[in-house]
């Protein structure tokens, strides 16, 4: 089979994006999907994500997640915004979208190469001792660190992901993070799945933001993560039940298309 593809990144943190509107990849097909994402045997990307027609009559399409090891998984920030991307590539929508994920509705907002993604309401922060856990669609382990530069994110982010406290949820994403000032935060995260550093990683930063408003390590209601693969900001309302009207914005861009033999 040959099959069409192009190829997304949203501040580094890319992906392989297929038209599946037309069911030409089957979700099951862990190997392939795998293999599409192998950066020596394949395409090369940190996911691979399908946009298919969505059972919603209100919805402009339906989003299916996998990371690079060929599983389907629970939401990606960063392959939100680069789906509204190319879901605006495609004709499909405007400047505004809606579309069902794994973890519900999402709204979107596309202006140039900017995208806003809605992002599922969080109820819950656990803290921890040394550290934060929420879920953001993902979930994540946040920890505050004075030196992110200087933490080896691959051998410390693996110990946490694969850490027996984590096993029941099929492990976790762990996010290093360095206060800048109250609206500024650096962060660097090992995602599950990819099992290695990825660039950037929205589900992560969200959870970034919201854990350090949660401790009082930010006072502002929009936060700027820094993170190796550029800028992303996040808003969102602190209210009785966690946060509510949470906001993912940063570039979305398409890199290259092309077909593969599969
Ligand atoms: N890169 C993503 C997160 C993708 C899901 C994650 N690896 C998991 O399996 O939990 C993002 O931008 O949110």
């Amino acid at each position: 089979m040959e099959l069409s593809f192009y190829k997304y990144q949203g501040t580094g943190n890319d992906f392989v994006m297929v038209d599946n509107r037309s069911q030409v990849l089957s979700k099951n097909n862990t190997n392939l999907i795998k293999q599409l994402c192998d950066r020596k045997f394949g395409i090369g990307a940190d996911g691979l994500i399908l946009l298919e027609n969505s059972e919603v009559p209100t919805d402009d399409f339906k989003m299916v997640y996998f990371n690079a090891d060929g599983r389907e998984s629970s939401m990606c920030g960063n392959g939100g915004r680069c789906i509204v991307a190319f879901a605006h590539f495609l004709d499909i929508i405007n400047e505004k979208a809606v579309f069902t994920a794994i973890d519900g509705v999402h709204e979107a907002v596309l202006q140039n190469e900017l995208v806003g993604l809605k992002m599922s309401d969080v109820e819950r922060i656990e803290e921890k001792p040394e550290a934060v856990f929420l879920n953001t669609g993902s979930p994540h382990h946040v920890i505050f660190t004075k030196d992110v530069d200087g933490t080896d994110v691959e051998k410390e982010g693996a110990a946490i992901r694969n850490s027996e406290n984590y096993k029941s949820i099929n492990g976790t994403n762990v996010n290093f993070v360095e206060y800048l000032d109250e609206a500024t935060f650096k962060v660097r995260t090992f995602e599950r799945g990819v099992e290695a550093e990825t660039l950037s990683c929205g589900t992560g930063v969200t959870a970034v933001a919201l854990a350090a408003y949660a401790t009082g390590k930010a006072s502002e209601k929009t936060i700027h993560l820094q993170t190796p693969g550029g800028q992303l900001a996040v808003s969102f309302e602190p209210g009785e039940n966690g946060f509510q009207n949470i906001w993912l914005t940063g570039p979305a861009k398409m890199v290259f298309k092309g077909s593969i033999s599969c």
